[in-house]
Parts: C-alpha cells; structure tokens; sequence
C-alpha cells in the first residue's frame, strides 16, 4: 500500500542521515582545528626550534636549521638558539624540518601544520607519502578523530540546515506522491522544527532522530481531526444517521455496504438508504449488496426526493429497533448549489449525525480537491478513502485531512466487504515508514 511513497521517505531518511552525518563531521571538523589552533598559539615553544628569519622561513630552503650560520656550515643539527627569539611567529614554527630527530613534533597533531611548511616536493617523513598524500592522510586522521570524539560524547548536533537538500528532495517526492503542497510544506516545517538543535543521543543513531522527525510529522497531518468512531456511535441517539457523498464510481455505494458488515461485526444494526435517486441503476446496486448482506433497503423510485428516502429509512430504524441508518446520496450534481441543496433538505428532514465524504485513493490530488469542495459546499465530518489496495501513490492519505480539518476514518483495502479498515494514523505512518 501506497508503495511509491514509502519508497521515497525511505530514500530521505538515508539521504538526510547522510547529509546530517556530514555536515556534523564537518563541523566537529572544524571544531578540532580552531581547539589546535588555539592549543598551537598557547604550547611552549620547542626547545630545539630552531629560529627562522622572514626571508627563510618563506624560502622553503630544505636545509635544516634556519639561520644563516647553519646555512653556511651546512650542518644539519638544528644550532641550539642561545636565547628564544622574541618575534618568533607562525612561519617560524613551520620551518620545522621532517628530518630533525624532533619526534615530539612527529606525533603531535600540529605536525601536520608543520609539514604544509616544507619545500613543497618535500616526501613526508619516512612513509614515502608525497606531500597531497600526506596531506590527505592527515586530513583524514583529524577528522576521524574528531567523528570520534564527536560521537563518543554523544555530542553531535542535527541543525535543520543540514537537511536543506534532502528536504528539498522530499518536498519534489511528497507532490510527484500527490501531497498537496500546503502539506508538503506543513511537513517540512515539522521536521525542521523537531530537529532543530537536536543534539543526538549516544544510543541513537542520526537516521533515527531523522525517522522520528519524519514520524512526527505525518502523524501531525493524517491524525487532524480523529475521533473514536465506534464511541460516537455508541453516544448517538439511536437510529444514528450516517450520509454519504461523493462523486459516482469511487466505491461509495460498495463502502456502505462494507460499513454495513464492519458494524454488525461489533453488534451493530443497520438499514441501507439509497438516497442517490438521480442514477439509473443506483437502486439495483444497492439492492445486490443488501440482499447479499441480508440487508433492509429503503428506496424510491428514479427521481425521488432523497430526504424523503432517508426520512422513510429513519422510521423503519426506530420502528425495527435498528441502531444505524446507512444514506447513500448523488454526488455528482451539476453545482455545488445542487450538492448543498440536497445536503440542506437531508438535514433540515432528518438532521443526520454524520456526512462521509468517499473517494478513492488512486485519484491522488483530485480526491484531495474534492474532498475540499464537498466540505465547502456542504460541511463533512469524516472521509472513507477507497482502493487504497490499488497501485495509488499516497498523497491523498496524506493529504484530506489536513486540508480539510476533517479526519479520514476508514480505507477500503479490496473489493471484499471485509475490505475496510480503520484508518489508524500511527498504523498508516508505521506502514508508510516501513515498520510495519
Ligand atoms: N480495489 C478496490 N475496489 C473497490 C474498492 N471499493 C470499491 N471498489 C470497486 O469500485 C467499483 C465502483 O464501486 P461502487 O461502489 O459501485 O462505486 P460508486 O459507483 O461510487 O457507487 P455510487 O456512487 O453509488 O455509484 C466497484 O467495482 C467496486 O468493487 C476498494 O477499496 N478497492
């Protein structure tokens, strides 16, 4: 289900870890360089550094020692200074050669400083490494350090930042998945919200402060709106009155039959109203599905009114003790003005307890669309999302109930009448999420 866009959060969170890892080590990076800098500008001085002149230090000559008498005598023991020079600076410090017997040098991280000083062909030490190798060796051996410690402490900090590209990337996957764009962006905003300045724990791993992140946030947008169906019911005044609308052909028809069964399955009695007095055929349908359920169906003639049916199916529940009336109704009027005056007849004659907005999953943005016309022209208080099972990318879960205020409360999984399912929001993200 919805397997598109499951592909594509999965490939955010490896990329967004990935990317965060990064500019983390980049940062401990940096950390580590400026705590040797600052170590460098504090250490003493070694006794056997030699002191250099400008115009040496900057020559590269490769003979150690660095004033003009050891020049001369070509002695390569650096000459002990007599006193330390009082204008020993950076450059000087450099001018340290591999060669010297200097092995305090040779194993303190500053060495690498001191190596950038050499002759520029100058092979780094005994490793045989030409000076980019070193170099890139070097590099290598700090910020593995740095990672290091970084981790050990627990110590690195997820900046939303980090994630700029990979939430760019998942704001293109989330609309090519149909999530409407303002909640995409309702998305993207949570998760950088939630990783703002989160410093990960020594047991956590960067993808997981990035996964629950990403958790948060579409159960922030799917759950909007959920309420305890069955508890409603339960608190209803019996019959209670259940509507539903939609465009023709999303499953509308096939969804209150299959509410019909989910209801029995939990003690629960129903009649079955076909409303939907507009379409040939729409009578017979129903009749099918209340004969195969073993159903009471109140209908009218072709062009009836609907309120009448629905009041009529009204009067056999009270009369038959029956605890849930089922309204099918025509979607597909040609105004919304049509639509609202339909739903304002059904509500002024009957007042129903509830209005089902169904539409199918595969129709992604459409559904979306619809979803909110129908709740403008008419106030919805829930949706039934139909072929969920087919191949649809997602964005319509993800999407009606954050645009509509008004939750999703149930899937149609099949052409089955058990093929209803409640719609879970932490189920639907776990799933949505792999985990289940
Ligand atoms: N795969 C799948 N098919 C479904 C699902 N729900 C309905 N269908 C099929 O969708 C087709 C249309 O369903 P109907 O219930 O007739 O839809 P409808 O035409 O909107 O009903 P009306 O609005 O009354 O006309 C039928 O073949 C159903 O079996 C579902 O959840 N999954």
């Amino acid at each position: 289900m919805f397997d598109g866009l499951k592909e594509k959060l999965s490939r955010f969170r490896e990329d967004a870890e990935e990317a965060a890892e990064e500019a983390a080590a980049e940062e401990a990076d940096a950390r580590a360089d400026a705590d040797a800098e600052a170590e460098a500008a504090t250490a003493p001085e070694a006794d056997d550094a030699p002191p250099a002149t400008e115009s040496e230090a900057s020559a590269g000559d490769a003979v150690p020692g660095s004033d003009t008498d050891a020049v001369e005598t070509d002695d390569p023991t650096p000459a002990e200074p007599a006193a330390p020079p009082a204008d020993r600076d950076a450059e000087a410090e450099v001018e340290e050669p591999s060669a010297t017997t200097d092995h305090d040098a040779g194993v303190d991280a500053d060495a690498a400083g001191d190596l950038e000083g050499a002759g520029e062909e100058e092979p780094a030490g005994g490793l045989g490494l030409s000076r980019d190798e070193a170099e890139d060796e070097e590099e290598f051996r700090a910020s593995f350090g740095a990672r290091a410690k970084a981790f050990a402490t627990g110590g690195v900090v997820i900046r939303p930042e980090h994630l700029d590209e990979p939430l760019d990337d998942l704001e293109l996957a989330l609309l090519s998945s149909d999530v409407e764009m303002s909640v995409a962006q309702e998305i993207l905003r949570t998760i950088r919200e939630e990783v703002e300045g989160t410093t990960r724990a020594q047991v956590q791993s960067t993808g997981q402060v990035v996964e629950m992140a990403l958790r948060e946030a579409l159960v922030d947008v799917i759950s909007v709106g959920q309420f305890d169906f069955e508890q409603r019911i339960a608190a209803a005044e019996k019959p209670m009155v259940i509507i539903f609308t939609g465009v023709n052909g999303v499953g509308k028809t096939t969804s209150i039959a299959k509410l019909s069964r989910y209801l029995e399955e939990r003690g629960i009695s129903s009649v079955l109203a076909n409303g939907d007095t507009y379409r040939a055929g729409a009578n017979e349908q129903l009749r099918e599905h209340a004969a195969a359920l073993d159903r009471k169906l109140i209908a009218h003639e072709q062009g009836g009114d609907p309120a009448a049916v629905i009041y009529d199916a009204v009067e056999y529940a009270k009369a038959n003790d029956i605890d849930v009336v089922l309204g099918d109704t025509a979607g597909r009027l040609h105004t919304s003005n049509d639509l609202m005056a339909q739903l304002e007849k059904i509500d002024r004659v009957v007042d129903p307890d509830m209005t089902l907005f169904v539409d199918e999953a595969v129709a992604g943005q459409d559904a979306t669309q619809r979803a909110r016309q129908f709740n403008e022209a008419a106030a919805i208080d829930g949706a039934v999302l139909t072929k969920a099972d087919a191949d649809s990318q997602g964005g319509a879960a993800i999407s009606i109930a954050h645009v509509t205020g008004r939750p999703i409360l149930f899937l149609g999984t099949g052409q089955g009448y058990a093929d209803l399912e409640r719609f879970d929001p932490e189920r639907i993200v776990d799933r949505l999420l792999g985990a289940e």
